[in-house]
């Protein structure tokens, strides 16, 4: 049985896609991840519980509101549902805090619903399917990739689409939300690379940005004809079928063969770092912004940024991760100075001091807080999530061992 792997980013049309898969002429089962990472987290589940016991101290609104509809211990006296939309605010987004805490909603949820979609592909298998549909949004980030025997990504080129249809579909998500949650997600076009990495007949793209007439011609020619057809054809899943040793054998092949990809993908990835070392910074302005979707102001950084991400827009034609590491540690260093020096003139102005008074001070001031900005570090991330090229900056990132 062939197990495809079905990702995008949120709002391309995995769904849109899946339906097509499990209606005629396709008839595949879908085994959907945001269904079992609901049915994982219902009250009176070990996820509901664990959800509710870290979370819930800090999110008031963390379960739906009792009311004449609801009672207090929830419809089946196992708690209150939670409060998705409430949840969603707490884990989508950008600053460290909330990557902490999708992280930890990532490690209550992903194990359960990787072990109920073992058991759907069981279910699948013993009933004679040919292929099965994996409708995983992170299945790259799950690590799911390994398992499939195909990956298709269905991605949208356009942001400004996928925000449009975000928006229509989900109408009481605010634009706020609606970004938050675009960019709690890796590039689509990195998915797509990813995939296409892959090679031949195991990963596949289709791209969404037009009609919906669009997106089934290129499902049928370009996934089904091309891939599943040719690559898997009905005999194969047959003779798979009627002997489960080879099933095995060629699902223990299969994850082999995606192990080797996955190395291939890492070492790729590590090269184009190791390039970025040679950017020659002279050559381009390097702009700090709060927000990847403003253009015009240059944020300033001070010591209450700590932590905060900045974005640095710049072509990408050349990527240049640890060039901006080791640049961006500094413009740290810069910005404690210049802060020191603000404070120092105020300070003077205040109190009236001599010119050299304050020298001496400002001197002092501008040693204390480059020492400072030594005990951190500086993380930054190159995405293209929003649509447009920007860099991550995280500022401030304490240095292991730093005193
Ligand atoms: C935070 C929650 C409660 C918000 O629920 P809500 O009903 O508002 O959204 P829904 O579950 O329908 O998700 C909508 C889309 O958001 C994206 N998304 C969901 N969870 C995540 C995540 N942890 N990281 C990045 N994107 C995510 C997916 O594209 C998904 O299709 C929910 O998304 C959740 O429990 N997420 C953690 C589990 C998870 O990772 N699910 C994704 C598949 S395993
Ligand atoms: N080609 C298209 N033209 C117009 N609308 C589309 C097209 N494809 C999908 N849509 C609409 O866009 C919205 C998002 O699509 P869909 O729900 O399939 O995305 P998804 O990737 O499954 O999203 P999520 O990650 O949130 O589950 C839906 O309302 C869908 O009807």
């Amino acid at each position: 049985m062939l197990l495809i792997g079905l990702t995008g980013s949120i709002a391309t049309g995995k769904s849109t896609v899946s339906s097509l898969l499990s209606s005629p002429p396709y008839n595949l089962p879908i085994i959907d991840a945001d269904l079992l990472a609901r049915k994982v987290v219902e009250p009176g589940t070990a996820g509901y519980n664990a959800i509710v016991s870290y979370f819930g101290p800090t999110t008031p609104d963390l379960l739906l509101p009792s009311g004449p509809d609801m009672p207090e211990n929830g419809p089946n006296g196992k708690g209150r549902p939670l409060n998705r939309p409430a949840l969603g605010r707490r884990v989508f987004g950008d600053s460290p805090e909330v990557r902490k805490d999708r992280a930890r909603l990532n490690s209550i949820v992903h194990p359960a619903v990787r072990k109920e979609m073992a058991l759907a592909v069981l279910k699948a298998y013993v009933k004679g399917y040919r292929a099965v549909v994996l409708d995983v949004p992170l299945l790259f980030e799950s690590q799911l990739d390994k398992y499939c025997g195909t990956v298709l990504v269905v991605g949208v080129k356009d942001p400004q689409i996928q925000m449009e249809r975000l928006r229509a579909r989900d109408p009481h998500l605010s634009a706020e939300d609606a970004e938050n949650r675009v960019r709690s997600q890796g590039d689509v076009r990195e998915k797509a690379e990813r995939a296409l990495e892959r090679g031949e007949g195991r990963g596949v793209v289709v791209w969404n940005d037009g009609e919906r007439k669009e997106l089934e011609e290129q499902v049928r020619e370009v996934f089904w004809k091309g891939v599943v057809e040719r690559f898997s054809p009905n005999w194969w899943g047959w003779w798979l079928w009627m002997c489960p040793p080879a099933a095995v054998v060629s699902a223990l092949w299969g994850y082999w063969a995606n192990l080797g990809v996955d190395r291939r993908w890492r070492e790729k990835k590590e090269a184009e770092k190791a390039k970025l070392v040679s950017f020659d910074s002279s050559r381009d302005q390097t702009r700090l912004f709060r927000d990847p979707s403003q253009t015009g102001s240059v944020a300033s950084a001070d010591s209450t940024d700590i932590g905060e991400p900045l974005y640095v827009t710049v072509p990408l034609t050349r990527e240049r991760h640890e060039f901006l590491v080791k640049e961006v540690t500094s413009l740290w260093a810069g910005f404690a100075e210049l802060n020191a020096v603000q404070a120092n003139e105020a300070e003077a102005e205040a109190h009236g001091r001599k010119h050299q008074e304050y020298k001496a001070a400002s001197k002092k001031e501008q040693d204390r807080q480059r020492k400072k900005a030594d005990l951190f570090s500086t993380a930054a991330m190159v995405g293209t999530s929003t649509g447009r090229p920007h860099i991550t900056v995280t500022m401030g990132q304490r240095t292991t061992g730093a005193k």
